[in-house]
């Protein structure tokens, strides 16, 4: 197992393929699978996220997921750092009351949806993703679990990286 940070962060990039004109012509497709694959990859992965919070943000109530490959990343992630987990789903898939926004991405369009009780007000979130494109799918999430920004976002129904404003 790759004991430095750089060594693990190279271990990580020889598990990322590149397929071009995927889904469609013109994206090229960073594949993550390979780092599934390879349980010294994922320890290296979650390695890695984990220095990077405890050096950088000293509270982290939560870890939100995106759906799906989010999902892959972020529990491994909340138990390590002793925390709990929470979906941000595509649209239709979660129970009880839940805001959902529509987003376009790099190659088509989604809607995100969150459950209304899941982040608490002044509860300190964590975003994970396996890849930042456009950064709309994150900014959605985002602004979810942002109260305050969270009437804006519904009314324009769409957002941009630039909007962003990370904490
Ligand atoms: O920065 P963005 O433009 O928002 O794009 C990045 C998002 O797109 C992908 O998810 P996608 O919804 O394509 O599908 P998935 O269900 O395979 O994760 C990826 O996992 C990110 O969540
Ligand atoms: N270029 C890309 N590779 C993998 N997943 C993506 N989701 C959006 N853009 C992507």
């Amino acid at each position: 197992m790759a004991a430095d940070p750089e060594s693990k962060l190279q271990l990580v990039q020889r598990h990322i393929r590149a397929f071009p004109d995927f889904p469609k012509k013109g994206i090229l497709f960073r594949d993550i699978c390979p780092i599934l694959k390879d349980p010294a990859a994922l320890t290296a992965v979650i390695d890695l996220f984990e220095e990077h919070v405890r050096k950088n943000h000293q509270q982290v109530d939560l870890i939100v997921g995106i759906d799906a490959r989010g999902f892959l990343f972020g529990p491994l992630l909340a138990q390590r750092l002793g925390v709990g987990f929470v979906l941000v789903r595509k649209k239709g898939k979660l129970p009880g009351t839940t805001v959902s926004v529509a987003y376009d991405l790099e190659y088509g369009k989604a809607e995100a949806e969150i459950q209304e009780d899941s982040v608490a007000p002044g509860q300190k979130i964590l975003l994970i993703d396996d890849l930042l494109a456009t950064g709309g799918e994150s900014c959605i999430a985002i602004m979810f679990t942002g109260c305050q920004a969270r009437e804006e976002v519904l009314q324009k129904q769409t957002c941009k990286i630039s909007n962003i404003s990370p904490y």
